[in-house]
């Protein structure tokens, strides 16, 4: 197995407030990864540092080989458009784009022109069970149906690793899981790494492992890297 991503020691403070205190922990590629832990352990923390969102205070981030830990500002945002996809737990979709034009985002921002954008978003629907609610905007979905526009926006440019932190945390479980079975199917049709933050066991069962953050520290004896 190849490692796509990984954290080795990494500490992180929120001025005097420790959040992660030596994460180590190392992602395969084609891996679906859940990160569960108590309620500001640090799990998101440690999410926003891999994805180069946060600069660590100490220790390396390492994706496909490069420090990320060490780019600048510009060079983290050029590798989050052009090779991470994000979900959050609002869908956080742009309220005044239509469905599929939230869809095209990704793609219009990497430079993809935008009818091209728009056919590749329109694919998006029929699989996701949205045919129909292209033209509407995030104020005319439900939750469910805005979650699965903000995932298809997540991996409609086909990014190496999907960052998602608690993307059914807003849903009811039965949305919940039907957005969680879409996700990883499409991750495993894509050959997506994904990295997902979560509360619940049973959106964690979808992932192919479990690690534990407690304290600012990743619980997985069996992987922390050498
Ligand atoms: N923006 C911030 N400013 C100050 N402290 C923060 C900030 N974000 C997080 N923290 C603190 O850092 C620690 C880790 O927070 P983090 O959000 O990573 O935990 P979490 O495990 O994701 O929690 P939850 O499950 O509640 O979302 C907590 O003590 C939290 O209060």
């Amino acid at each position: 197995m190849t490692v796509v991503i990984e954290a080795r020691n990494v500490m992180f403070s929120f001025g005097n407030t420790p959040a992660l205190r030596g994460a180590s922990i190392a992602v395969d590629a084609g891996e679906i990864l859940a990160i569960m832990g108590p309620s500001g352990s640090g799990k998101s923390t440690l999410l926003h540092c891999l994805a180069g969102i946060l600069v660590p205070d100490s220790g390396e981030i390492r994706f496909d080989g490069a420090r990320l830990d060490s780019m600048t500002e510009t060079e983290r945002s050029s590798l989050r458009r052009d090779r991470f996809g994000f979900v959050f737990q609002f869908g956080q979709l742009v309220p005044e784009l239509t469905a599929v034009e939230n869809v095209a985002l990704p793609l219009l921002l990497s430079g993809v022109r935008r009818p091209e954008a728009l056919r590749k978003a329109y694919g998006w629907f029929e699989r996701l069970g949205l045919d129909g609610r292209e033209q509407r905007r995030s104020g005319e979905l439900s939750g469910g149906q805005a979650q699965r526009v903000a995932l298809a926006r997540g991996l409609v440019a086909e990014p190496e690793v999907l960052f998602a932190d608690e993307p059914t945390g807003a849903l009811d479980s039965l949305t919940g899981e039907q957005v969680m079975e879409l996700l990883v199917a499409a991750a495993r049709e894509q050959g997506t790494t994904v990295i997902l933050v979560t509360h619940e066991p049973r959106v964690a069962a979808y992932a192919d492992r479990e690690v534990i953050v407690r304290d600012g520290r990743v619980n997985a004896p069996d992987r922390i890297p050498s």
